[in-house]
């Protein structure tokens, strides 16, 4: 898991991640008997508290933390490799890491976008059957805004469109060449994080329209954390769902079909 030591997956681990075990581990033949977790994140000190945590619960032989910024592709490749060399495969992968500030939109494209691209291809080495893996699934954590315009946002909006649009169009590529990886995308609406705090400082040169943005936010209302994780683990061990873009409302999740342009 990329970015996973603050917001949405943090507090997770401890409530519902492994509560879903057998099932994601039902889906390959080459798994142990435990689901065993990587966590590549930049944020060290956030880890440092929260492996403590985790290992006292789970155990330390099935967490493994990996510094990694994912704008850094030697680091995103070694990160990989010893967990490939610790666990023995990867099956899993989520792209979650992700940051909102238009002011420095060039850096929020390379996250955001980049990033996302960079993981995919790099664990597509280790998961396609084609190169010996034993193929898996990913999931992009792109947002609401990577379905519809969020309009203080421009940048991040289309960071998280492009984050859609890679997901649907890879998982076509991966299913035609027979790689064997299914690849899915989340799409929440407002979660209380550390992302969406501070709102007017992060719009850049749209800080003025913060007030619709509050609009929108009292409109779609908060969307809890574990709704978020319950959402990633259906797109997890729901074989059939490969190309989904799961939107997560306060109320309710739906999937958001891909527009056909010929019909
Ligand atoms: N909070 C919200 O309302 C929503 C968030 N999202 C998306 O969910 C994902 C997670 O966001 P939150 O948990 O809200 O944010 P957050 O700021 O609380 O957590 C983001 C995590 O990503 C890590 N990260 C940031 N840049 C990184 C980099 N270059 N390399 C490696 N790790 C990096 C951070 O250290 C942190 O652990 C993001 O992709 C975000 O765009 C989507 C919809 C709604
Ligand atoms: C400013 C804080 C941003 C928080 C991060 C985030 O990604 C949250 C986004 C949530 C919702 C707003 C985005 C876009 C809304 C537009 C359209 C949704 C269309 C859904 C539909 O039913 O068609």
């Amino acid at each position: 898991m990329i970015g996973a030591f603050v917001g949405i997956f943090e507090a997770q681990f401890s409530q519902c991640f492994w509560a879903h075990e057998e099932a994601a581990l039902g889906l390959w033949t080459d798994c142990g008997s435990s689901l065993q977790v990587a966590l590549l994140d930049m944020n060290k000190t956030e880890a440092e508290s929260l492996m403590q945590t985790l290992t006292k619960q789970y155990g330390q032989e099935r967490l493994l933390f990996l510094h990694c910024d994912v704008e850094q592709e030697e680091q995103v490749k070694a990160a990989f490799q010893k967990t490939m060399d610790t666990f023995g495969g990867i099956h899993i992968l989520c792209n979650n890491a992700g940051i909102l500030n238009e002011s420095t939109w060039e850096k929020m494209i390379s996250v955001n976008l980049v990033g996302v691209i960079r993981a995919t291809y790099l664990v597509l080495e280790h998961m396609n059957k084609l190169k010996g893996g034993q193929g898996g699934v990913i999931v992009n954590t792109a947002s609401l805004a990577g379905i519809g315009p969020l309009v203080s946002c421009p940048v991040y909006t289309a960071s998280k469109h492009g984050v859609v649009g890679f997901t649907r169009a890879m998982s076509a590529a991966s299913a035609l060449s027979g790689y064997g990886v299914r690849v899915n995308c989340l799409c929440p609406g407002f979660v209380q994080t550390g992302l969406f705090s501070n709102i007017p400082a992060r719009l850049g040169p749209f800080s003025h329209l913060k007030d619709g943005t509050q609009l929108l936010v009292e409109k779609f209302g908060i969307v809890n954390m574990s709704q978020v994780v319950e959402a990633f683990f259906e797109l997890v061990t729901d074989e059939t769902k490969d190309g989904a873009a799961l939107l997560v409302f306060q109320q309710e999740r739906k999937y958001m079909p891909a527009v056909s342009v010929t019909d």
